[in-house]
């Protein structure tokens, strides 16, 4: 029996003061679950605020992205190491809007993925097809592809310390959910995938669903059997939205 996972990506999204009013807000409900793990993922600028409010809750933290290197001269850029420092948990590699506004690839991905579990933190590998792949039918490459460098190159045991999150591109931010089908669909074929090669770790391995989640189709969601939980952007921004979604999980 897997775990759920409800996880915020607040983007680039927050104050000190809503991210303190966020925080105590979901802390309840984090509390109560006992079926599913909290998880929010913060802008960098918020991570020192952000960690010391989580120490001694249930809820973990983790980071939106982080840089290749772990130290030297990349300014801008924040390092594995660093997000380790601070108590992170989790890190998100290759969300859609640093494929499409960062130029990431699925080998930079890969990249990514592989540092961040050399130095202890937990990847979250986010794919999905755009609207264009899945009209012309090749969602299915799609997911195949972006999962093949980990799953070839990295190797599937690599996949018993990380989380996949799958992204339809088209159903984030736009209030348009994957329907329960069409995700438990294509959670069912990332499994498949990854049982290829290893029955064991796609038993295990937690899929999460992202793409317009809210507290009023999480519970359908979740009820599908590959669909581990979500990767929740804008309804994780909203107290009673996001309260929701954790209660979903159970
Ligand atoms: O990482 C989260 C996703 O991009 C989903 O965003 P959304 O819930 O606002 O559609």
């Amino acid at each position: 029996m897997r775990r759920k996972i409800v996880m915020g990506n607040w983007k680039l999204n927050g104050t000190k003061e809503s991210v303190e009013a966020l925080l105590t807000g979901i802390l309840p409900a984090a509390q109560a679950t006992t079926t599913a793990d909290v998880a929010v993922c913060a802008p960098d600028i918020f991570i020192d605020q952000v960690s010391r409010k989580l120490a001694d809750t249930p809820i973990a933290w983790g980071a939106e992205n982080n840089d290749v290197h772990t130290s030297g001269a990349y300014t801008g850029e924040t390092s594995p190491t660093m997000l380790k420092e601070f108590g992170c948990t989790y890190v998100l590699v290759g969300h859609s809007e640093r494929r499409q506004y960062h130029g990431e690839s699925d080998a930079s991905c890969a990249h990514k993925y592989a540092l961040l579990q050399e130095h202890g933190l937990i990847p979250v590998l986010c794919i999905g097809e755009t609207l264009e792949e899945r009209e012309s039918d090749r969602t299915n490459d799609v997911i195949r592809k972006q999962l093949a460098p980990v799953l070839n190159d990295l190797g599937v045991e690599t996949l018993k310390n990380a989380v996949i999150a799958y992204e339809p591109v088209w159903a984030i931010g736009t209030g348009k959910a994957a329907t329960k089908e069409m995700a438990q669909e294509v959670h069912a074929f990332i499994r498949q995938l990854i049982a290829e090669k290893s029955a064991e770790v796609a038993q295990g391995v937690q899929v999460l669903y992202g793409g317009s989640v809210k507290g009023a189709n999480a519970v359908e969601l979740f009820a599908q059997e590959d669909i581990d939980g979500a990767l929740v952007g804008g309804a994780a921004l909203i107290v009673e939205e996001f309260d929701a979604i954790i209660k979903a999980a159970g």
